[in-house]
């Protein structure tokens, strides 16, 4: 499930072998017209608040479950749920509100038992950038930009969680003291699931200057920069893959969920999609959503003032770097307005009528405040580098693409990555354009892939749910030749499995079982049907996409749409 996502809310269900059997979506400003939203949000009057209602997300929740129902759809099979949220928003539950979710009545729909339960009726978002002051403050406190980063990941950001919620605590004391639980957009989603407050995972925690990515724990000094009392209404953060309990009984008694369905922690949509898209290291994912996302696979990172460090969802061992940039798909919308005449159509033929390059033509749009860099305005320079006020509609068009995809690329290469031999796997709503497509794989003179789901985060969240439920599950293994002695061997094997995190490695007349140690939950799950180091992967199963044993519609190379090549 992707949730909170900018204009509507998906839900994908997968079987066993990971192929797609559901899929639907609910469209915030079309089938919630009753909240006035548009694209989902709310742009205040100082055009750098941006919200949007928590009980629309809540309704639009009540509303996909209903429409699954009534298509006919068998609740009763899903074993496991897990979902994705646009990162960085948050959500504030009023006091006495964990009491309402957790005896909601099934006889109603959930947004009429919640729509007391929340302190602050419209959750800040990513789209935010009115915290410039409170971003500050928190660098002074913690000994400046760069020290901040190298704790948390990234230096301040206006849209970070910790400093919306330094913002609402500073503007409303009484607010924030009559708030018993802020969630991100992930774990508030997984507490409706849940019936009971669900904790921030990792991953998607790293997004709020608040967790120390090394450590994987809040810091103090963030906390104590930003409001008082705030570590117990974070909770605890957890590894992004942990199984949180059963679902709720409002579900069973509602839907017909059955009660043993397990809920698995919920993430942000970029983390999300980098478990759909089953990223390799070396490999550059690239989302074309609302916002526009770069991000990779890293073992050793050094966080920087530009772009974010975050704890990797599905390695807890390893990270993922991150680019935002916020003039994605609504700015490429705006020149296809007034360009192509609103149609994508016409829009791709602009980029087929013109050579890349664009005859030395060069733009940068930022219609609002740019992440990366931080700039706005539109700017463009004729092939004598001269700044001119306006270029032919064909010639804009290329311009704007190619001008975000070189800023992609360089931005890239500012942290340190070398695309080289590079594969490109894109995603998000532009990635069903090829000549859009065509434009990337030639910035970066590297292939593009693509998966066939355009939706890689709520992919990423059915894969994810797989993930934590096997990683919960102990089956038996036939272990033939006798090559993994003992657990210590057997993990020298497989690097990411430590050995610390593995209760029991079974094997059959053997029984080669460590003592289980209080406290440690994660159990290696090996296949009933024999041996070979691909079931292994069950445990991991992104790294290597071609070897695992569930395996989604075929290795990335194999998949349909593959340009530049
Ligand atoms: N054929 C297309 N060409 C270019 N952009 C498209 C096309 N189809 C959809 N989009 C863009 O995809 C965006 C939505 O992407 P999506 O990934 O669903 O959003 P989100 O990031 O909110 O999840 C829309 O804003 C739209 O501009
Ligand atoms: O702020 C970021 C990442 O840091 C955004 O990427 C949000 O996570 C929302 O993304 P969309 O899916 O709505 O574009």
């Amino acid at each position: 499930m992707d949730w909170g996502d900018f204009f509507k809310k998906n839900f994908i269900a997968i079987d066993e072998q990971l192929r797609v059997i559901y899929e639907d979506n609910v469209h915030f400003d079309k089938d919630l017209p009753e909240f006035k939203t548009q694209g989902g949000v709310y742009i205040h009057s100082d055009r750098l608040t941006v919200t949007s209602p928590v009980l629309m997300w809540v309704k639009a929740l009540d509303m996909i479950l209903e429409k699954m129902k009534s298509s006919g759809f068998n609740f009763s099979q899903i074993r496991a749920l897990s979902g994705a949220g646009q990162q960085h928003g948050s959500v504030y539950w009023k006091k006495g509100s964990s009491q309402i979710l957790k005896n909601a009545s099934s006889e109603l729909p959930l947004h009429q038992s919640l729509k007391g339960c929340f302190s602050v009726s419209d959750s800040p978002i990513w789209m935010d950038s009115s915290t410039t002051s409170q971003c500050r403050e928190l660098e002074k406190a913690v000994g400046g930009a760069q020290h901040l980063a190298s704790v948390t990941g990234s230096r301040a950001y206006e849209r970070f969680t910790g400093n919306q919620i330094a913002k609402i605590y500073s503007q409303n004391p009484e607010v924030y003291q009559q708030t018993e639980r802020i969630s991100l957009v992930s774990s508030f989603a997984a507490s409706l699931f849940l019936g009971t407050y669900a904790p921030i995972d990792y991953s998607d925690g790293s997004g709020m200057n608040l967790l120390q990515i090394w450590e994987k724990t809040w810091s103090k000094s963030c906390l104590d920069a930003c409001a008082p009392g705030l570590e117990e209404r974070l909770g605890c953060p957890v590894p992004s893959h942990s199984v949180l309990g059963p679902i709720s009984p409002y579900y069973s008694q509602r839907y017909g969920f059955s009660p043993d369905c397990k809920v698995v922690a919920f993430t942000g949509d970029n983390p999300a999609s980098l478990a759909g898209m089953r990223l390799q290291e070396g490999d550059i994912a690239i989302s074309l959503g609302t916002s526009d996302t770069l991000f990779l696979w890293i073992q050793e990172p050094t966080p920087a003032l530009e772009g974010h460090i975050l704890c990797n969802p599905v390695d807890s061992q390893t990270y993922m770097a991150l680019l935002c940039f916020k003039n994605g798909s609504l700015m490429r919308e705006r020149i296809r307005d007034d360009c192509a005449s609103g149609s994508w159509d016409e829009f791709s033929k602009a980029l087929s009528s013109t050579a890349a390059g664009n005859s030395g033509n060069l733009g940068f749009y930022f219609d609002v405040m740019e992440i990366t860099p931080e700039a706005v305005g539109i700017h463009r320079f004729n092939r004598d580098n001269q700044k001119v006020s306006r270029f032919p509609k064909e010639v804009e068009i290329r311009a704007l693409i190619e001008g975000q995809f070189m800023a992609k690329r360089i931005h890239a290469e500012k942290l340190g990555y070398k695309v080289c031999k590079t594969r490109i796997l894109a995603t998000g709503g532009a990635s069903h354009n090829k000549k859009i497509l065509q434009v990337l794989s030639d910035v970066f003179n590297a292939p593009v892939f693509t998966i066939d789901t355009a939706n890689s985060a709520c992919l990423g969240s059915a894969y994810r749910a797989i993930h934590g439920k096997a990683a919960r599950s102990l089956l038996c293994a036939r272990l033939t030749g006798g090559s993994h002695r003992s657990k210590r061997d057997f993990c020298s094997q497989y690097t990411w499995i430590r050995p610390e995190n593995i209760i029991y490695i079974v094997i059959p007349n053997l029984v080669a079982a460590s003592q289980p140690r209080d406290g440690v939950c994660k159990v290696l799950v090996l296949s009933r049907e024999g041996w070979a180091p691909s079931h292994v992967e069950l445990l991991h199963p992104w790294k290597n996409g071609a070897k695992v044993l569930v395996q989604p519609p075929g290795p990335v190379c194999d998949l349909g749409c593959k340009v530049g090549c």
